[in-house]
């Protein structure tokens, strides 16, 4: 270990520029280092000082504030330490944060785009230093955060907790990502009556009005930052589907809720399908998939798993027949009155009875092998519930996926509880691993993260025209081969976290590959090189924090 002299020069850029700011530093004072400071003790330090504190947004509050001063510092604890610090940055706690962002805010750390700014929107965004820079933009409006609702302005932390598992769990470059969130209003009250709330205080603006600040803001995007992949986080259910449909041909652009979320579940899906069929022989083409949430999630997971039983030889029409969706209605069914536009292709037409309300009695009717919650409804997979999937089925396939973890649709140790361990489990947020009857279980995260930074990699290296479904499709079934042996030979069904890096990168490369496939490629030299050629230069283009003052080895 290597301790400063007191005149040695060494700081890194971010803290002596912090230091020289400090106004109370008499002017041309050199600021010093405590004369016993040590790099690799600082490390420590911080992390120490993290886990003082004993509430998730304290935590999340300290991780803000080294980012500031250190970002390479912030960066390299992250990526050493992405078990411990993921779940603060990302679900649960950063629903705390965005929950609180208008009083927890210390300073700008993303873009806000306004609706006050309609008309003026390109000079607003060239007011972002390096646009030529700029490769990756998490766009939020605030109105669906997780499953918290409509949050307004809080909800910008949602685009920098994705754009940090960017940057850790795909080596995005920090400077070539954007975090913007449409100020456009809010219709929760508590915050339009809340004297601290940072954004405008007005009601959601009406479809016609929304449609028009989009165009704007998405034209204008294009033309501040040529070389930019916009992804669409947590718009409430009709603008997710309607502005991915309005936008996925005329910009690169994809939407975190429906493709990212489906090709994750899709790829959990088959890893725990093949589990189920190793207890029970049945055939990966005669489950029954039953949802939970039929919303912009439900759906999208809900197509994904068509398209990929449609690969594998089925008709849409009997694809669609292993798919049944729930809403807060019941069982969706074709005759019912009023039905969103997104729910009718997977609606029922085979039954006839009385609605089916409770969901014991559709599971029940169902008798799926997967029941996956995308629902914001906390414990909804009740006792019964569960017990029923076991009864049913040697090794049910359970996924509460639902965020943060307070919404979950069932915990882990309860999941495990009522199946006798026979449960294959897969959560939105994480969960500790539970200890029953002398066996330790490992609960896997059913989490877009697992996706969108490879898709997004693969995306911006290959300067991919626009985002396919097949590049999506192949990005599931990339995550789904990426299990190693130790990972098989436990049961999982998603590899674990701290391999991120090396997932995103075979992500990246089938993305790659199908981008190439379908001519949608404009970096025409990847096209001469083998896969392994490929994806070592996929790791080489992964940005580290440079290990500024020599404290930790990546
Ligand atoms: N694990 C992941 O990667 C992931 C990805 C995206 C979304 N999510 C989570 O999924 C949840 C839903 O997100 P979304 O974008 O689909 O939201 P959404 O608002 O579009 O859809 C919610 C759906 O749940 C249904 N629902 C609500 N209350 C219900 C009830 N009482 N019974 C049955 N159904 C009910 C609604 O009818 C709607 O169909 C959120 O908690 C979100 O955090 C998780
Ligand atoms: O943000 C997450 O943790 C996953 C997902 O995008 C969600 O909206 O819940
Ligand atoms: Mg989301």
């Amino acid at each position: 270990m290597r301790h400063r002299a007191f005149s040695d020069n060494l700081f890194p850029h971010t803290m002596s520029v912090a230091v020289q700011n400090a106004s109370h530093i008499p002017f041309g004072f050199p600021a010093q280092v405590p004369p016993r400071f040590a790099e690799t003790d600082h490390v420590q330090r911080c992390l120490v000082q993290l886990r003082s504190k004993s509430q998730g947004l304290e935590k999340y509050i300290f991780l803000n504030g080294l980012k500031e001063r250190d970002p390479e510092l912030f960066y390299n604890i992250l990526l050493t330490n992405m078990m411990e610090i993921i779940p603060i940055l990302y679900t649960p706690t950063v629903g705390d944060a965005c929950t609180n962002y208008s009083h927890i805010w210390r300073r700008p750390e993303g873009l806000y785009i306004s609706i006050e700014h309609k008309g003026r929107i390109r000079e607003v965004l060239r007011n972002w230093p390096a646009s030529t820079a700029a490769r990756i933009a998490v766009v939020t409006d605030g109105s669906r955060i997780l499953g918290l609702g409509d949050l307004g302005a809080n909800g910008l932390p949602i685009s920098i907790g994705k754009l940090d598992l960017y940057i850790a769990g795909a080596g995005i470059k920090p400077s070539s990502t954007v975090p913007i969130c449409l100020d456009v209003g809010t219709d929760t009250r508590k915050y339009l009556e809340d004297p601290l709330y940072i954004g405008v205080r007005q009601s959601r603006p009406k479809p016609s009005e929304m449609d028009a600040f989009m165009e704007e803001f998405m034209s204008a995007m294009a033309e501040v930052f040529p070389q930019l992949l916009v992804q669409f986080e947590d718009f409430s259910t009709d603008n997710a589907f309607k502005y991915l449909d309005l936008f996925r041909n005329r910009y690169c652009c994809f939407n975190d809720d429906i493709q990212g979320t489906g090709a994750v579940v899709l790829s959990g899906f088959i890893n725990a399908a093949r589990l189920a069929s190793a207890a029970s022989g049945l055939p990966l083409t005669e489950h029954r998939i039953l949802f939970l949430g039929a919303g912009s999630s439900g759906i999208g997971v809900a197509k994904q798993l068509l398209s990929f039983f449609t690969s594998m030889g089925m008709t849409v029409e009997e694809a669609k027949n292993r798919i049944y969706t729930v809403d807060s209605k019941g069982l969706v069914t074709a005759d019912r009155e009023g039905l969103q536009e997104h729910k009718k292709f997977f609606a029922r037409t085979d039954y006839q009875g009385p609605p089916l309300k409770k969901l014991a009695d559709i599971v029940e009717y169902v008798r799926p092998t997967a029941l996956l919650g995308l629902s914001t409804l906390r414990n909804a997979f009740t006792e019964d519930v569960v017990k029923l999937m076991a009864s049913i089925n040697k090794r049910p396939i359970i996924f509460p996926l639902s965020n943060p973890v307070s919404l979950s649709e069932v915990d882990f140790e309860d999941a495990i509880k009522w199946t006798d361990g026979s449960v294959i489990f897969a959560s939105g947020s994480p969960y500790k691993p539970v200890e029953y009857k002398g066996k330790v279980y490992e609960a896997g995260q059913g989490n877009n993260m697992y996706q969108f930074p490879g898709i997004g990699l693969g995306a911006i290296l290959s300067r991919a025209k626009h985002v396919s479904d097949a590049m999506v499709d192949k990005a599931a079934i990339a995550l789904a081969s990426s299990l190693d042996h130790e990972e098989r030979a436990n049961d999982l069904v998603y590899p674990r976290l701290h391999r991120i890096r090396e997932i995103s990168g075979q992500v990246a490369l089938a993305v790659i590959r199908q981008a190439q496939a379908e001519g949608l490629d404009q970096t025409i030299v990847y096209r001469s090189l083998c896969d392994s050629d490929l994806l070592d230069h996929i790791r080489a283009k992964m940005w580290k924090p440079s290990n500024v003052i020599g404290r930790v080895r990546l």
